[in-house]
């Protein structure tokens, strides 16, 4: 059985309009927070009325984690009591969810809070959600939050491959990939960081929204994270994706910042890098969408470490497509996967020498009317307990250089480990 439970519970679900002003965050209770925020907007949620879990796959190439949990989803969805006269994207009942990037990888799990606070457009919400009709008002926010614990000392060591040899992986890969096996892979490596006791989400959540104010700051099933890379949005009929392909650092002063924005936008390599990714993008919407619209050339994402290539592309989901339907169809993109994304997804498993579990996966929530928001679980690490298990990858082409690439992921890896720096 896919789920946690066999029959699901009826849900009771009421939303109400608030006043409050207070940041989002200063909501969350330390224990299992449930996070997708950017610019101050978007949702928090925690306890929990109902758990999807779906199991690893054998089919490598299987997407029924995602259509499972929508079909089971929907079910539960479809039966809930919703008492919503708001109605925006993402209030009523919503779940969030965070999927692994290999089929065969277990972990992927849908979590409906109990409890959701959201904000869109300057208005605010609550949602109650529960087996009984429970009241929707703000004492459900005067719970006693604890304030947020700094993470304190960190050991850090490697994960499946050193600096190194991670080095040595990507020269194999452009190696294959000048043989002509595939044009383009995405190699990432894992970074392990131990505190001296648990870390409060609340102190990553708290340093990567105020540092990324421009990213989706994510916390979902102990996934946490600030990622530039939107999969999908849907908020009615029309999808919208931002691809990201081609990354340099931000330079030391804005003379070196320019000329290295200049050097990305004028880069053949990182040119190609982000082409395939729009291409893949048309492919895999071909099927599903109309009136896909990608601009000719990217534009630039400015970020506090990094600088990515980034086109808004959109598109019009046929009639009966759910937004899981579309993730489904879209996981791995070539930001995560590469192009093609069979070989380079068997590259990924024997080159990287490790279980990603939901790194590079889709991350994000859908409400009952299927509108939702769908990230790719980047910038982020694992945490559990009092250990947090980082990553980041990049993208590898016929002309990458092993030691650019390092650099690069160290870029990358930055945005969490300062996270968990106090
Ligand atoms: C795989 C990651 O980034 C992807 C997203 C944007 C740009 C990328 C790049 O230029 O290599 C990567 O494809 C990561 O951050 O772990």
């Amino acid at each position: 059985m896919n789920a946690a439970f066999d029959s699901p519970p009826r849900l009771a679900v009421r939303t109400v309009e608030l006043r409050d002003r207070r940041g989002l965050l200063t909501h969350l209770p330390a224990a299992a927070p449930l996070c997708w925020l950017r610019s101050g907007e978007g949702l928090v949620g925690w306890g929990q009325a109902a758990r999807i879990e779906l199991p690893a796959e054998e089919d490598p190439r299987g997407t029924s984690r995602f259509t499972e949990g929508a079909r089971r989803l929907a079910e539960l969805f479809a039966e809930a009591a919703v008492d919503d006269p708001v109605d925006l994207p993402g209030t009523g009942p919503v779940a969030f969810g965070a999927f692994t990037f290999d089929p065969r990888s277990s972990g992927s799990a849908l979590v409906v809070p109990s409890v959701v606070v959201g904000r869109r457009d300057g208005r605010t919400w609550l949602t109650t959600i529960g087996g009984h009709r429970v009241g929707a008002h703000p004492a459900e926010l005067s719970a006693p939050r604890t304030p947020l614990r700094p993470v304190g000392p960190l050991i850090w060591g490697e994960g499946a491959l050193s600096a190194q040899a991670w080095g040595g992986a990507v020269a194999e890969a452009v190696r294959r990939i000048r043989g002509g096996a595939l044009h383009k892979a995405v190699l990432a490596r894992d970074l392990v960081a131990d505190a001296e006791r648990g870390i409060d989400p609340r102190t990553l959540l708290d340093r990567l929204a105020g540092g990324y104010p421009d990213c989706f700051t994510f916390s979902i099933d102990g996934m946490l994270g600030a990622t530039p890379e939107l999969l999908l949005r849907r908020f009615d009929g029309r999808l919208s994706s931002l691809v990201l392909a081609g990354t340099r650092p931000r330079g030391a002063d804005p003379a070196e910042d320019a000329r290295l924005a200049a050097e990305l936008q004028g880069s053949a390599k990182d040119l190609e890098e982000h082409a395939y990714a729009i291409d893949s993008l048309r492919r895999t919407l071909a099927p599903i969408a109309e009136r896909v619209e990608a601009p000719e050339r990217p534009g630039l994402l400015r970020l506090a470490n990094v600088q990515h290539l980034a086109s808004p592309a959109s598109a019009e989901l046929r009639p009966g497509v759910s937004s899981l339907d579309a993730v489904a169809a879209l996981h791995p993109t070539a930001a995560v996967g590469g192009t093609p994304t069979p070989e380079a997804v068997e590259l990924i498993r024997e080159l990287e020498r490790m279980d990603r579990g939901r790194y590079a996966g889709p991350v994000g929530w859908v409400d009952a009317r299927d509108r939702g928001e769908w990230g790719i679980a980047l910038r982020c690490a694992e945490v559990s307990g009092s250990r947090a298990r980082l990553f980041a990858g990049c993208g590898i082409v016929a002309d990458s250089d092993p030691a650019a690439e390092t650099a690069e992921a160290d870029a990358k890896f930055r945005v969490i480990r300062e996270a968990l720096t106090d």
